[in-house]
Order: C-alpha cells, then sequence, then structure tokens
C-alpha cells in the first residue's frame, strides 16, 4: 500500500471560510497575454522547440503532446527559466527571459513534485509566500489554501503524508500564493484518480473563467478535451495543429482509419465495400475478418452500415485498428 491508497485523506471535507474567495473575480492587473515569436530551443543539437509562433490568452489552453514533444520546454521558455535560442517570448507584453519581475505574473506548477515534504503543506505555501515578500503572508496563504479546498487540517500536516492529488494541490496553492495572472501545469494530472482530476479540473475551470490565463499540457486526448477550451497541440517540437477541441477532433476523425471488420459474410461485405467512396481498400484477413482502410471516419461509418443493411451481412465487431494517440499525432505532423 502507497500513501496513495489512504482514502480518509481525499474525503476531507474543506472547512468553509466565507471571508476568503475561493477563486478571484478577475485577476489583478487585467488579463494577460502569452506570446511565442518564432521560437526555437536547441540543447546541444537537440531541436526540442521548433520555430513555434503562438498567442494565447485567457482561459483555459491545452497543450497535447506524446511524451518528448516539446511541452515541458515550452512551458519553461514562458516561464523564463530558459532563453530561446531563437525567437522571443513575452507574456503581458514583458520579455520572460533575465526578467524576474515577470514572477509577480507568472505561477508555475512544474510536473516534479518540487515540495519539501518536512514541510507542512501550510508552512511549504508559507514560504513560498515569503519569497514573493507578500504584505500579509497569512492572509494570502489562506486564501490560495481555500481555492485548492486544502483549507482542512491537512494544511498542517507534513507534505510526506499527503496523497499524490493533495501533494498537486498544494503546488498549485504556492503556485497561486501571489495571486499571478498566468498559471502554467506541467503535467497536473499525472498519477491522479479520477475524483483528484475532477476537483484540479474544476479549479482550472474556474480560473480560467475568471480571466486567467491557464495552459496546462498533457499526452492524454481525453484531458485537454474536457478540460480547455482552445488546444495546442505540439509534436517533434511543431505545433501541429490548434484550434478548440472540436476542431482537434474533427482533425482527428477524417483523418484516413484501419479498421477490423468480423460479419456474417466477409466475402460479401468486401465486395460490396470496395465499390463505395469512403473505403480505399479492403483485405481477408487469414484468421478470418476484413481489414478496411477508409478515408474518412464519420463517412465510413454510415456506409459501412447501409451496405451491410443492403446485403443482408450481420456485423460482429468494428474496430479501429490504429486509434492510438502516437498515430493520430503522426498523421497531424505528416498533414
Ligand atoms: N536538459 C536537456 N538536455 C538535453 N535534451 C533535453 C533536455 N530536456 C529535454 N530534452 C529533450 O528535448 C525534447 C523535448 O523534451 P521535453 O521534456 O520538453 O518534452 P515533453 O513534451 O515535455 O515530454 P515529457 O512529457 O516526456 O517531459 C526531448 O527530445 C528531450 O529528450
Amino acid at each position: 500500500m502507497t500513501i496513495d491508497d489512504i482514502p480518509a485523506q481525499r474525503d476531507e471535507a474543506p472547512q468553509a471560510d466565507p471571508g476568503v474567495p475561493a477563486v478571484p473575480s478577475a485577476p489583478r492587473g487585467g488579463p494577460a497575454e502569452i506570446v511565442l515569436d518564432t521560437v526555437t530551443h536547441w540543447y546541444g543539437n537537440v531541436v526540442a522547440v521548433n520555430d513555434i509562433t503562438m498567442t494565447i490568452g485567457p482561459g483555459v489552453t491545452g497543450l497535447l503532446g506524446p511524451n518528448g514533444a516539446g511541452k515541458s520546454t515550452l512551458l519553461h521558455l514562458v516561464s523564463g527559466f530558459l532563453s530561446p535560442s531563437r525567437g522571443s517570448v513575452t507574456v503581458a507584453g514583458q520579455s520572460t527571459w533575465h526578467n524576474p519581475g515577470i514572477y509577480k505574473v507568472i505561477g508555475l506548477v512544474p510536473e516534479r513534485d518540487s515540495v519539501y515534504a518536512f514541510l507542512t503543506g501550510r508552512q511549504f505555501v508559507a514560504a513560498t509566500a515569503k519569497l514573493h515578500k507578500l504584505p500579509d503572508t497569512d492572509v494570502a496563504v489562506a486564501r490560495a489554501l481555500r481555492m485548492v479546498e486544502m483549507d482542512t487540517e491537512a494544511a498542517d500536516r507534513r507534505i510526506d503524508t499527503y496523497s499524490k492529488g493533495m501533494r498537486q494541490r498544494i503546488k498549485v496553492a504556492a503556485a497561486l500564493v501571489h495571486e499571478p495572472r498566468v498559471l502554467l501545469l506541467d503535467e497536473p494530472f499525472n498519477g491522479m484518480d479520477p475524483r483528484q482530476r475532477m476537483h484540479m479540473m474544476d479549479l482550472l475551470h474556474r480560473l480560467g473563467d475568471s480571466g486567467h490565463t491557464i495552459v496546462f499540457s498533457s499526452h492524454i486526448l481525453e484531458e485537454v478535451e474536457r478540460l480547455s477550451g482552445t488546444v495546442q497541440v505540439i509534436v517533434a517540437g511543431r505545433l501541429a495543429a490548434s484550434g478548440d477541441y472540436r476542431t482537434i477532433r474533427r482533425l482527428m476523425t477524417s483523418r484516413p482509419h484501419v479498421f477490423q471488420v468480423a460479419s456474417s459474410d466477409d466475402r460479401a461485405l468486401a465486395a460490396a465495400l470496395i465499390g463505395r467512396e469512403s473505403v480505399n481498400g479492403v483485405e481477408l484477413t487469414p484468421g478470418g475478418g476484413l481489414e478496411v482502410r477508409a478515408g474518412d471516419y464519420g463517412a465510413f461509418s454510415r456506409e459501412l452500415a447501409a451496405v451491410a443493411r443492403e446485403r443482408g451481412v450481420r456485423l460482429r465487431t468494428v474496430l479501429p485498428a490504429d486509434e492510438s494517440l502516437e498515430s493520430v499525432f503522426a498523421y497531424l505532423v505528416a498533414s
């Protein structure tokens, strides 16, 4: 059993304090934009980010990409931890590199557990508040803990007793303690159970809705789909696609697909399918069934049902054969 398995820690009811707002109504200083202009970053001869231009405004934006795509490098460039090898990065109109003043505007939740496990959650958040030289540390810490619903007795327990979800939440509280206009989160849902995910999604939604600029990275399409208004797809250091999740979903489903189909009469079905517009190729597979290459997911799904009905063939299974996220990304990069 690991510390993550202790249920009691997840079910603590927050002690609401009506005097402390859960989320500020609007970011102080107004909304902030992140602007990347032809940004490239290389480590030695590895090009991690390659000529990316994008603007990210208030609301929740998901950076979607497979492992090694360059998402962390991009977030570190936006945070001012790395210098662009080429191009420029600005947040709220200011360059982020060599600009300590930018930390008033930005909060970063790194992927690694960069927490001091021997501190209590409250002490950890207070230490961050002190680094920011906030005038009233206690008020700021109470507000941040309330935002992540950690204003419970858990706040006064050592971080090494926390579940993964609680550790993530305390990292978010520390990143929010100075009320930044921009919050960057690197893979915030990694290792969280569904309840913890919902909780974090709700928090990010509330922050985005109140005018903050929230950017999170993920390699899981469903997380991005459920959370973000805008999706930026990064593959092999490049911006492969961008738009709202419906646009991205459409790009993914209108690409060529391979299906495994089994039916009551595979030969008759194959003969009928080959004449259809949405079908690029049909092969009888040695163990039985068909492999169908379709040009368009939606059109093929409709035609398959119609053809089967016309020929009196019963469909037993229809499975997409190449649905891995990697193949989707590969398609987006090639297109
Ligand atoms: N410090 C470094 N030195 C050399 N290469 C690096 C360094 N950090 C990252 N890379 C390389 O840069 C590329 C992009 O890595 P990055 O960590 O930004 O991607 P990512 O999308 O965040 O992936 P992951 O989710 O796996 O962290 C990868 O090829 C990675 O191996």
